[in-house]
């Protein structure tokens, strides 16, 4: 999946104002992408762009996002997007916990789905689904004849991504798919999102606020800050060198099991909201340590260092450009 110049505007009281600003970013194939970030950074704007299914009062104002095989979906409408949603690319949403219909027996919502793609064969997806749910641990037929409520939170995270993968989509978006769940339910589900991946070889976009959880499963990571990349790479050199202040403040901030607790500390202020996301200049500086005057005025961009893109003129002044950035976070050849 490629994505260029992508910018979603939600319409305000002061104007249609940016929540996710000129991304440009690559999803490789077979690779797990995390995406991090404090809350209201853009990241679920950002997923839902990926489908084309920003809802009013947002919109998409410019930019493409290409699918092999596809091609852009931004343009998409109608039936050729709904089959797209599911087909090709499967969504699981935040808190899926809670998005299934509590009316309906998961196995009623599978055939809804199932038809809702016209599928044929339904006693076809019927097994398919089965299998998912097997190699996930769960007693598929028990499953399907059961209702939300008689389903744990980690059962239904399950479910969200047996719907999610079940038309055989090869592009995955999870959205906070541990958020919610004790640490030993959360581990399980993190396996589950690993080895389902490897084994059908797709293309995955995890988005979370918890850096534990793309450690855990992401190869690619990218940092978001006010509807921005600020930095990203592969997922061992940005966790292990981040370069930019706000990444190090983000890792800063999590809570070690072992060593002295006040060795964690909070990121002090409070990140943007869409009214407050400064025009010029870069995003970050209210609470950077870092700060300069060019920062007020001037957007930093991605640029590499090292193994990773960093948007960070003070970064870009500390060492000098290490080559000319790419855009899927590799080594220029
Ligand atoms: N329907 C909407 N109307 C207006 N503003 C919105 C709407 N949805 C989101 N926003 C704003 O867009 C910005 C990005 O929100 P978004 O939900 O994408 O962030 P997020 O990083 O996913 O946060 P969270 O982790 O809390 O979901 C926020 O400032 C949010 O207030």
């Amino acid at each position: 999946m490629r994505i260029r110049d992508l910018t979603v505007v939600y319409k305000t009281p002061a104007g249609e104002l940016p929540a996710v600003s000129e991304i440009d970013m690559d999803l490789p194939a077979g690779t797990i992408t995390g995406l991090v970030g404090e809350s209201g950074s853009g990241k679920s704007t950002l997923a839902l762009s990926l489908l084309n299914a920003v809802q009013p009062p947002g919109r998409i104002s410019s930019g493409t996002v290409e699918i092999d095989g596809l091609g852009d979906v931004v343009p998409l409408q109608g039936d050729k997007l709904r089959r797209v949603r599911g087909g090709q690319i499967g969504y699981v949403f935040q808190a899926a916990q809670n998005s299934l219909n509590p009316l309906k027996t998961v196995g009623k919502q599978l055939l809804d789905l199932g038809r809702s793609h016209d599928v044929d064969d339904l006693r076809a997806l019927v097994s398919e689904a089965k299998e998912l749910l097997g190699r996930m641990g769960l007693d598929g037929a028990r499953v399907l004849d059961s209702y939300q409520h008689e389903l744990s939170g980690g059962m239904r995270q399950r479910v969200g991504i047996m719907l999610a993968l079940v038309l055989n989509a090869h592009v995955v978006v999870l959205d906070e798919p541990t958020t919610a769940l004790d640490m030993i339910t959360q581990a399980n589900i993190l396996e589950i999102i690993r080895n389902i991946h490897a084994e059908r070889g797709l293309t995955t976009l995890v988005i979370t606020h918890d850096i534990g959880v793309v450690a855990e499963v992401a190869d690619q990571l990218a940092v978001m800050y006010g509807g921005r990349i600020v930095e990203r790479g592969p997922v061992r050199s940005v966790l292990g060198e981040p370069r930019h202040p706000y990444t190090q403040g983000l890792i800063r901030a999590i809570p070690r099991l072992t060593g002295d607790i006040d060795q964690a500390r909070a990121l002090p202020g409070r990140p943007p909201t869409l009214g407050t996301i400064p025009e010029r200049g870069c995003v970050f500086r209210d609470r950077c340590e870092l700060r300069m005057s060019v920062c007020d005025t001037v957007e930093p961009v991605l640029e590499r260092h090292a193994d990773q893109l960093v948007a960070c003129h003070a970064v870009a002044g500390q060492e000098p450009d290490g080559g000319a950035p790419t855009d899927d976070g590799q080594e220029q050849t």
